[in-house]
């Protein structure tokens, strides 16, 4: 059995035990448990609709678990005074499925809601200065800051939903299929500014994604949701070694195996100057794969554990 009882959030910022969320009579998830690394990207795979989001949405607090507890960095969710919950929440942002963007309000605009809510101090030309360079940050040039998310493309729209995302500076990013309906060129500059800021500015990344490329370009670790539970938990050779059906298909299929061949691909490095050209100002660069393997880095629960 996972043993959960030395969870700090120093060594880890989320920790989830004995999850159960349902909706009605439908049981989405059944004494989940996971535990998320401080500085690691954590990439969350698992057929559709078997609850990434609502997991997502639980950890982040928009969803009452029916049984269960969720620490945030330190903190127990649903426990929290009104003021250790906005607190929390500012050290988080999302990057919704879509990018969830204001459409009534330019970029910049959309990047100011966080930083007005929390920080309704500051005055408008700071915020103004602030928002502008979290869309630089995000690797769009400062003009879009400007512009209405009908004006901008898919890639660029995404790009947008993390600058507001990283608007509060936060510790934790949580991204909703961030590569979903980009092409694969834009998809990698992605997945490679994904890992840029995660290393400069040392965030915690949980990432939910059915795009097998991005677990083996910028993955510490992959969460493996099946069967209403987290069922295993490690590299992806780890989870490789694993005789389980649904993570055999998974990775062994035809597209886990192509994606594993393009790993490391030298063709994917023309690629990915071509998207800075498609994406101006992009911030991307080619990353190196994340580091595989580390004999205490896998941790499986057995059904039933
Ligand atoms: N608000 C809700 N009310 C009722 N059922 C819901 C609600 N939100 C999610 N569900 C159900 O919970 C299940 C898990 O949904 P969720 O969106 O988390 O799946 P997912 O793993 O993220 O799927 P996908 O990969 O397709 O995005 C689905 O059966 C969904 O219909």
């Amino acid at each position: 059995m996972t043993d959960l009882s030395p969870a700090t959030s120093d060594d880890f910022p989320i920790v989830v035990k004995g999850l159960r969320n349902t909706f009605g009579d439908h049981v989405i998830h059944e004494d989940l448990q996971l535990k998320v690394r401080r500085g690691e990207i954590l990439g969350v795979v698992g057929g559709s609709g078997t609850g990434k989001s609502v997991l997502m949405r639980a950890i982040i607090g928009l969803q009452q678990p029916t049984a269960g507890e969720i620490t945030v960095l330190g903190h127990k969710m649903g426990d929290s005074t009104e003021e250790d919950s906005i607190d929390l929440r500012s050290r988080w942002g999302v990057l919704f499925q879509g990018g969830a963007l204001f459409s009534t309000l330019t970029v910049g605009e959309n990047v100011e809601v966080p930083l007005k809510q929390f920080f309704p101090e500051i005055t408008d030309e700071l915020r103004s200065e602030i928002a502008r360079f979290k869309v630089r940050l995000s690797g769009l040039p400062e003009e879009a800051a400007f512009k209405y998310p009908n004006e901008l493309s898919g890639g660029m729209k995404k790009r947008a939903g993390l600058a507001r995302a990283l608007s509060l500076d936060p510790e934790l990013l949580f991204l909703d299929e961030p590569t979903a309906g980009l092409d694969p060129i834009g998809a990698a500059a992605f997945d490679s500014l994904t890992r840029e800021l995660k290393e400069t500015l040392g965030l915690t990344v949980f990432l939910i994604t059915h795009d097998l490329d991005t677990l083996y370009a910028i993955c510490d670790r992959v969460a493996v949701l099946a069967d209403k539970q987290v069922i295993a938990v490690g590299t992806i050779p780890e989870l490789l070694a694993l005789d389980h059906p649904w993570i055999q298909e998974y990775f062994n299929g035809p597209r886990g195996r192509a994606a594993l061949a393009g790993k490391g691909d030298p063709a994917v490095a023309p690629e990915q100057d071509a998207a800075k050209a498609v994406e101006p100002s992009s911030t991307s660069r080619e990353v190196e794969p994340a580091v595989m393997g580390g004999a205490d880095s896998i941790d499986i629960r057995k059904p039933g554990a």
